[in-house]
């Protein structure tokens, strides 16, 4: 890797806790692999118990005096953050590239957004006010102070190496507090390349701190220590679940940004070719491994069998191959087992009677690679549209009037984002109260960015991240009451 990149120091393949590169005391090491090729990148530590616990006593060791610092002395450090992550785009976005897949064009989009976080938070940070409360209380002054909560353990997933880590990590470290980032296995290395450029933006020994091991334990351990105070967690409603349960003990505060199954609704009234340009737009990004990718396309039957031709075409002009290749616009999935999950999702539905419209997958170029597929005919009964299939596999089905369609979209356990496609304002607004999802985007593909609440409801999560919400996760409200002041203290 480091021969790939104009700094290699940027390629760090230790853990880095308390301001050190770390290895594992048990000497045990994993190899993180490039999904395109297969080839070894590098290896990581697995830290021992200790270990992890030693990183939260440094962050606990860092806390009083980061806290301590003016809320625009943090914005200063967090702004030197993010203005090395500029300088160093290229090299975080090969990186990047290499260990997840994407193409390279996303991944420098991804460093844009996750950097963008950064720089949001900094501002924030300044912004974290109190309130004056009308007293009800003879002679008193009420009011509220912000808080910051304390250690935050941070838990990501591999889709977005870095951004899910910056939208976390900004928010707690503007509001006052250090940080545990724990990294998906599958790609340390942008977290690590983080670490690097936290360290050289002067943020304090202790207060980014990554840690790498067994998934499980590490969590585990981290859920279990009373000294950590909030959970923030991306990844999949299953694991979710779990560390929510986990999380009771020590009665945290537990923030969790989950899966999707997002509808892309598309009103009678659409040019069926701008729908489906938008549609295929919204369903490939990132090889289909988007939480916001459009699962299940639900298209008006005046212009389904348009709308289908147009997609098919659309699709067909993508180019699947590794991420290096600046045609390609959909890289590999991010292991062998997402590949067979694709597959079976795919022979599920064709057994159940859905119609395989395109996709061909003798035209992989790799193990990891899954070429993109239509699926027409979709139905509730099929993994299709029950899964959050994360992966290149569309599937479409025809409705007939928007109460059904309301019914078909809200038929989900998950209610994190969902598309509507049409110029109709009564259909518009209809859709919108009616649809069970945190967040819906009309006419518009591109939904997310530091200024929104992003989040998800039902089985999607818990909290929101980004905007002015996101930093709420990790300060507390302290409510202060001075009583005998006597009578100037007025109301
Ligand atoms: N809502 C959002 O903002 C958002 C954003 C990105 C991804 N996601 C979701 O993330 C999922 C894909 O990511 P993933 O496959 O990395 O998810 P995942 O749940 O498997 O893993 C997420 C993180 O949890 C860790 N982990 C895995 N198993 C664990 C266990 N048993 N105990 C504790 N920790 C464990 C992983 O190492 C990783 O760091 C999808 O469901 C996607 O929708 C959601
Ligand atoms: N695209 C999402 C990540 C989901 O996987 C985001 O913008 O946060």
């Amino acid at each position: 890797m480091s021969n790939k990149l104009s700094d290699p120091r940027l390629f760090r393949q230790h853990a880095y806790v308390d301001g050190k590169w770390t290895y594992g005391d048990g000497g045990r090491e994993e190899a993180v692999n490039d999904p395109a090729t297969g080839e070894v990148l590098g290896h990581i530590p697995w830290l021992e118990a200790d270990q992890i616990r030693s990183a939260v006593d440094a962050a606990e060791k860092a806390f009083p005096q980061w806290r301590a610092l003016r809320a625009d002395e943090r914005c200063e450090r967090l702004l030197a953050w993010y203005d090395l992550l500029q300088a160093n785009r290229e090299d975080l976005a090969t990186i990047m590239t290499l260990e997840q897949g994407k193409p390279l064009s996303d991944a420098r989009g991804e460093v844009e957004y996750g950097a963008s976080f950064i720089r949001w938070f900094a501002e924030e940070g300044k912004r974290t006010f109190g309130e004056t409360i009308p007293s009800h209380i003879p002679n008193a002054a009420l009011g509220t102070i912000k808080e910051p909560v304390g250690i935050a353990a941070l838990i990501t997933p591999w889709n977005f190496p870095l951004a899910m880590i910056t939208r976390k990590a900004a928010a707690a470290m503007a509001a006052g507090c250090p940080v545990i980032v724990k990294p998906a296995g599958e790609t340390p290395f942008s977290a690590l390349a983080l670490a690097e450029l936290a360290e050289r933006a002067g943020i304090p020994a202790g207060i980014f701190n990554v840690v790498l091991g067994e998934a499980a334990q590490v969590s585990k351990l981290l859920c279990d220590d009373e000294r950590v105070k909030v959970l923030s967690f991306t990844g999949s409603t299953r694991v979710g679940r779990l560390l929510l349960e986990q999380c009771a003990n020590t009665v945290k505060r537990v923030s969790l940004e989950l899966g999707g199954n997002a509808p892309f609704i598309v009103g009678p009234d659409m040019d069926p070719k701008e729908a489906a340009y938008a549609a295929v737009a919204a369903k490939f990004q990132t090889a289909g491994q988007d939480c916001l990718a459009a699962n299940r396309i639900l298209v008006h039957e005046s212009i389904h069998d348009d709308f289908v031709e147009h997609f098919a075409e659309r699709m067909s002009a993508l180019t699947v191959g590794n991420g290096l290749n600046s045609e390609v616009d959909l890289g590999p999935l991010i292991h062998g087992q997402a590949v067979d999950k694709a597959a079976q999702i795919v022979d599920d539905a064709i057994s159940q009677g859905a119609t395989l419209v395109a996709g061909d997958q003798s035209q992989a170029p790799g193990p990891n690679f899954f070429m993109p597929v239509l699926l027409t005919g979709v139905t509730p009964k099929m993994k299709v549209w029950r899964e959050e299939n994360f992966a290149p596999v569309a599937g479409v089905t025809a409705y007939s009037d928007d109460d059904q369609v309301i019914e078909m979209a809200n038929d989900t356990e998950y209610g994190l984002a969902a598309y509507v496609y049409t110029h109709d304002i009564r259909r518009i607004w209809k859709l919108l109260r009616a649809l069970e999802y945190g967040m819906v985007s009309v006419n518009s593909v591109k939904m997310t960015g530091p200024p929104i609440p992003f989040g998800g409801v039902k089985q999607s999560g818990l909290g929101r991240e980004g905007g002015t919400s996101g930093i709420e996760e990790y300060l507390e409200t302290k409510y202060y009451c001075l009583g005998s002041l006597g009578s100037v203290s007025g109301s």
